[in-house]
């Protein structure tokens, strides 16, 4: 069987700048476009120029890029030619090897947003692409809402897919705009589009994820025959989104049914920076990865369930579908109150701390966390609070120092300027080597009082939790009504780029907060010393 390339192209600039919430500045796009070259995609479409100063600002800086660069925009309007069109002009001016035309394949929308005739329709598609060919540029037409267009009108919707191709389209990209298809409509209606002339080797699909279909539709089109996927890192896009390029690739190279017949710009040997890719994105987006993200999530190759670890440990395509190491995630067997002694082994070798299944020490450990997690923690978000109880309870923990007492006090009182003000005011009592330490502070809220005051002086070890930082504090409560439990959870790091995550529970907020704020200190400086937080991957 002779192996065919499905084309990747890339549309987090363009669509992916339609998700609310989400504005890419000059130097956004250019990290993006970059880390998408470097992965190796064969289109980086980069957004729209002429359409807002970044996006034509950002068409104006030299590229070095290896995957083609395309610039965005409507087809020329109807009533004007293609040398008085603005618009058109800035597409064609625009530094691109390609433009894609985005193209109204419905007669419903010809008539109402557009205005004019179908047959101005088709001549606005043919004169564009002609122009653009004309200037050299690689041609590219969304059929926008050809789905629903093609349903609504078959001839019409064919016709724009026919003029489009006629006109010297290198692709002629078919869109689900408002993401309603299902997989069966997809891939009877691109067998239609092939049947009427357009082959499936200048065919592209365009999904949008409002019925989470957008990878399956993606998937439906390739196998009735087109050769481009068209998508954005993470699922960004107007809406629900797009199809996920982080889902598509992978298993497009590791799925055999796809693997078999196919080849992509990303190989396997590049495959392994997808999670990597992933995350990077969502760092620039400053928000925190899906851990539930197929093949890239924290949570895609992780088990806690005691029946599942102990048979992965055996052999890991027990549950496994794909190795985590492929797309460069890992495995994680997790410990929690689903788990059994395979988990807890697994767990505690990753982190250096050799047990023997037979010891006590293990018994009691599993009992102390499945106790404790129907109490309200929570182990599996929790790495380190897990490791400093496992430590502690095979008592390697050095006494650092001793807890004698804290107390906060939130107070609403006129300021020095006759202001109302909200003060918290905290005070910790410590011993080290015998010596008490009382440290006093003030903060944005009690919880802040307290932990300035707690890292305020440490005496001997305070120059070594100077680069701690506390990134991020989560509170859950648990139970409603008066007798709610409280769980904090709290993730820190260091100069050391190492992320670490510490829980605390209690009826008591303060206290649970400070519980998870003294299990971060105590592992930084477990830490510090190498008794902490070796990491063996699996
Ligand atoms: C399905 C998609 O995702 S398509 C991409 C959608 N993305 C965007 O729209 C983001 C970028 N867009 C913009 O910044 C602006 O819409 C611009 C700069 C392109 C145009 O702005 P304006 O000239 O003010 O027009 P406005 O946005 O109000 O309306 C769109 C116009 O384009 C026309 N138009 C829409 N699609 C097409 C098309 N495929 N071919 C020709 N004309 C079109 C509409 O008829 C409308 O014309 P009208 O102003 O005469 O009614
Ligand atoms: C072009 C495009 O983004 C769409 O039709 O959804």
């Amino acid at each position: 069987m002779t192996r065919e390339k499905i084309y990747l192209f890339d549309t987090t600039l363009r669509d992916g700048q339609q998700t609310p919430g989400i504005d890419f500045s000059v130097e956004d796009k250019i990290a993006i476009a970059a880390m998408l070259d470097t992965f190796g995609l064969d289109y980086v479409e980069g957004g729209y120029p002429g359409a807002n100063p970044t996006d034509t600002a950002f068409f104006s800086q030299n590229r070095t890029q290896k995957a083609s660069f395309v610039a965005f925009g409507m087809t020329k309007r109807a009533g004007v030619s293609t040398s008085n069109d603005p618009g058109l002009a800035q597409l064609l001016q625009a530094n691109s090897d390609a433009i894609c035309f985005v193209a109204k394949s419905w007669d419903y929308h010809v008539k109402v947003a557009l205005g004019c005739t179908n047959e101005e329709n088709l001549g606005s598609i043919r004169e564009s692409v002609e122009a653009a060919v004309a200037a050299g540029k690689e041609a590219l037409v969304d059929c926008e809402h050809f789905f629903d267009g093609y349903k609504a009108n078959p001839q019409y919707a064919l016709a724009c897919a026919k003029t489009a191709y006629e006109a010297g389209a290198r692709w002629v990209v078919l869109c689900d705009t408002n993401g309603g298809t299902q997989p069966p409509e997809i891939r009877d209606i691109v067998l239609a589009v092939i049947a009427a002339g357009v082959p499936g080797s200048a065919l592209g699909i365009h999904a949008h994820n409002d019925t989470g279909q957008a990878v399956a539709n993606s998937l439906a089109a390739v196998e009735a025959g087109v050769r481009q996927i068209q998508g954005t890192l993470n699922g960004i896009g107007e809406r629900c989104g797009n199809a996920n390029l982080v889902t598509i690739i992978p298993t497009l190279c590791l799925k055999e049914t796809y693997a078999s017949r196919f080849d992509t710009a990303v190989n396997t040997d590049k495959l392994v920076e997808l999670t990597r890719l992933s995350h990077a994105f969502d760092e620039l987006l400053n928000r925190s990865p899906d851990h539930q993200a197929p093949y890239v999530g924290a949570s895609a190759f992780a088990t806690k369930a005691g029946i599942h670890a102990s048979a992965l440990l055996k052999d890991p395509r027990t549950y496994e579908h794909v190795e985590p190491e492929s797309v460069g995630n890992f495995r994680k067997v997790m410990v929690s109150d689903q788990g059994g002694k395979a988990n807890f082994i697994n767990e505690l070798k990753r982190r250096g701390i050799e047990v023997d299944k037979q010891d006590p020490r293990l018994d009691k450990l599993i009992s102390i966390v499945k106790e404790r997690e129907a109490g309200g923690y929570a182990y599996e978000g929790a790495d380190a609070s897990f490791e400093l109880l496992a430590r502690r309870t095979l008592g390697t923990v050095p006494d650092f120092f001793a807890l004698e007492g804290f107390r906060v006090m939130v107070e609403r009182r006129f300021d020095a300027n006759g202001h109302l003000k909200t003060v918290s005011e905290a005070v910790v009592k410590l011993a080290i080597d015998g010596t008490p330490i009382m440290s006093v502070a003030e903060g944005d809220g009690p919880v802040n009082a307290l932990d300035l005051a707690l890292r305020k002086d440490l005496g001997k070890y305070q120059t070594e939790i100077d680069d701690l930082e506390l990134v991020d504090f989560k509170v859950r409560i648990l139970n409603g009504g008066t007798e709610a439990i409280t769980r904090v959870l709290i993730e820190s790091s260091d100069d050391t780029g190492v992320r670490w995550w510490t829980v605390g529970v209690s009826e008591n907020i303060i206290d649970a907060s400070f519980q998870a704020l003294m299990d971060s200190v105590v592992y930084k400086l477990m830490k510090n010393r190498q008794l902490a937080g070796k990491i063996a991957a699996e």
